[in-house]
């Protein structure tokens, strides 16, 4: 599958490069910023036909730019118009003070706008260039706005939004609309940014697809369009070998039902065989629950060479409902020594929190064979460093871990961001808020898991899983539990 424009994610520092090389192959730049302004307008008129008052809150620079494009075109439509600026207009610069100066709207100063009933806001504050906390006048105009619930229409970001990381740097406009240009900004994905957007509409101002494309910078919407090659495809005569093994550790007798339900969601998504590996103490418990999915009585390391002899077991899921203990780090080692692949999750994670070290030398060989997937705890149990350095964006903390353990990194959330060590990364955006339930997680590893048995690469299992998971939970509605989350899972081919 093509890889949709809409796919893509440029950073506001990497868009800004491509506004500089659009400029330098010889477009006009106003043009971009006539056009950005006018599809705004048309997004405001569109969404608010009745608009009493549309007031345009312009920025020192070229998100401002766009805001006075905005109020000349809104003025010429008819509607009535106000406009407020941050700072001394008389210092725009380039298109921006060309579009001031092309605008008859009579401007004021922000701290004076006081919001009354019926206005439409069009907030063109800050966009792209956002690059401190907002200062306290629009600290006060956000608190103002929100007060008085005026609908808010954002010009490329919600000002206050970082674009690149999605934090709100000291307030930030809730907006009911965003408008943004030739991509979506990561920012437009990551929380909290995202909750800050309302629905957002990407619009091709003219620059040349081709010089987004040359930025070349791995970062995507995840979508089937970065796994659906990779995704095994089956006929009804594969032969349930061809379609893989995976093996789910179970926990002791009283911790069973996540690796019950990793394993359900593994032969949902289409592993040919798949074994619950439990403690003896464990099995009665189990069996009283399986029917389709084996089970092994895997209690020692012995027990666990025993059972890897047969190298048609390819694939594992560690940590539901595991426990955290040295068992946990010794099958990981065995299984890593073994050229197994392996999702490790849960308490597999936290295993490790004492020596992430010993688990990234165990897998640090080869092509990934290991998908880490952390919620935001255990990430940082795992990478310390990564999860407090502030400068760092969810992406970039899991490209870094991805990068440092060989793994594909699965950093979970709302906004999971899935990443290889490559540097290939993707925002998943599918996941409806009813997944956030017990066992949800525990599905996940299995879907995973099971896509790696049928051999597919970490990093495609890894998005290919996150998605259809998300996909199977619209599916299942808002009352979906893990077990009705499995019964939707569809490997969509
Ligand atoms: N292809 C496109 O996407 C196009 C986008 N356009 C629009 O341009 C903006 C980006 O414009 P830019 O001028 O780079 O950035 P901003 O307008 O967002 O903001 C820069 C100015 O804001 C000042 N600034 C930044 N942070 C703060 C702050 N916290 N407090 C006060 N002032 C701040 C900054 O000043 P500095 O002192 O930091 O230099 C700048 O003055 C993009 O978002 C689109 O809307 C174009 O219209 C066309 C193509
Ligand atoms: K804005």
């Amino acid at each position: 599958m093509a890889k949709g424009r809409d796919n893509w994610l440029l950073t506001p520092s990497a868009m800004g490069e491509v506004d500089a090389a659009a400029a330098a192959s010889g477009i006009d730049s106003f043009g971009l910023m006539e056009k950005a302004g006018q599809a705004v307008t048309a997004a405001v008129l569109k969404l608010f036909p009745g608009g009493e008052r549309f007031v345009v809150l312009c920025g020192p620079g070229n998100n401002g730019g766009d805001g006075y494009v905005a109020a000349r075109a809104l003025q010429e439509s008819g509607a009535a118009v106000a406009l407020y600026h941050l700072g001394d207009p008389s210092k725009l610069k380039g298109d921006a003070a060309t579009a001031r100066s092309r605008c008859p709207v009579p401007a004021e100063a922000l701290e004076t706008y006081f919001p009354m009933r019926g206005d439409v806001i069009v907030d063109a504050i800050f966009g792209a260039g956002l690059a401190r906390s907002v200062p306290p006048v629009v600290v006060d105009i956000v608190r103002r706005v929100d007060e008085a619930g005026a609908p808010v229409v954002a010009v490329d970001l919600p000002s206050g939004i970082d674009g690149r990381t999605g934090t709100v740097m000291g307030a930030a406009f809730k907006a009911r609309h965003t408008v943004t240009f030739m991509t979506r900004k990561p920012g437009h994905l990551l929380l909290p940014g995202r909750l800050h957007c309302g629905s957002v509409e990407t619009v091709d101002i003219g620059i040349p697809f081709r010089l987004v494309e040359a930025k070349d910078v791995h970062l995507f919407v995840n979508g089937p369009q970065e796994w659906l090659a990779a995704l095994p495809t089956t006929d009804a005569t594969a032969h349930k070998f061809r379609r893989g093994h995976l093996t789910v550790f179970s926990g002791p007798a009283t911790a069973t039902g996540a690796a019950r339900l990793a394993a359900a969601a593994g032969l949902r998504a289409g592993a040919g065989l798949v074994t619950v590996a439990t403690p003896p103490d464990a099995i009665a418990a189990n069996a009283a629950h399986l029917t389709a999915v084996m089970l092994k009585a895997v209690e020692t390391g012995n027990d666990l060479d025993d059972y890897l002899r047969d190298e048609r077991r390819t694939a594992f899921v560690l940590g539901p409902g595991f426990g955290v203990g040295p068992k946990a780090r010794a099958f990981v080692t065995a299984l890593a020594a073994t050229g197994r692949h392996l999702v490790l999750d849960a308490d597999g994670i936290t295993a490790f929190a004492e020596d992430p070290q010993a688990l990234f030398s165990a897998f640090a060989d080869g092509a990934p064979r290991l998908v880490l997937t952390p919620h935001e705890g255990e990430f940082a149990r795992l990478f310390p460093d990564l999860a407090d350095d502030p400068a760092l964006s969810k992406v970039d903390r899991a490209r870094q871990a991805a990068a440092r353990a060989n793994a594909a990194v699965v950093y979970k959330g709302a906004d999971s961001v899935i990443a290889a060590p490559d540097g290939r990364a993707v925002i998943n955006e599918n996941a409806p808020a009813s997944l956030a339930t017990a066992g949800s997680g525990d599905v996940l590893a299995g879907i995973v898991g099971g896509l790696l048995a049928q051999g597919m690469p970490a990093f495609e299992a890894a998005a290919a899983g996150v998605w259809l998971h998300g996909e199977a939970a619209s599916k299942a509605g808002a009352s979906l539990t893990a077990e009705t989350l499995i019964n939707h899972i569809d490997r969509w081919h």
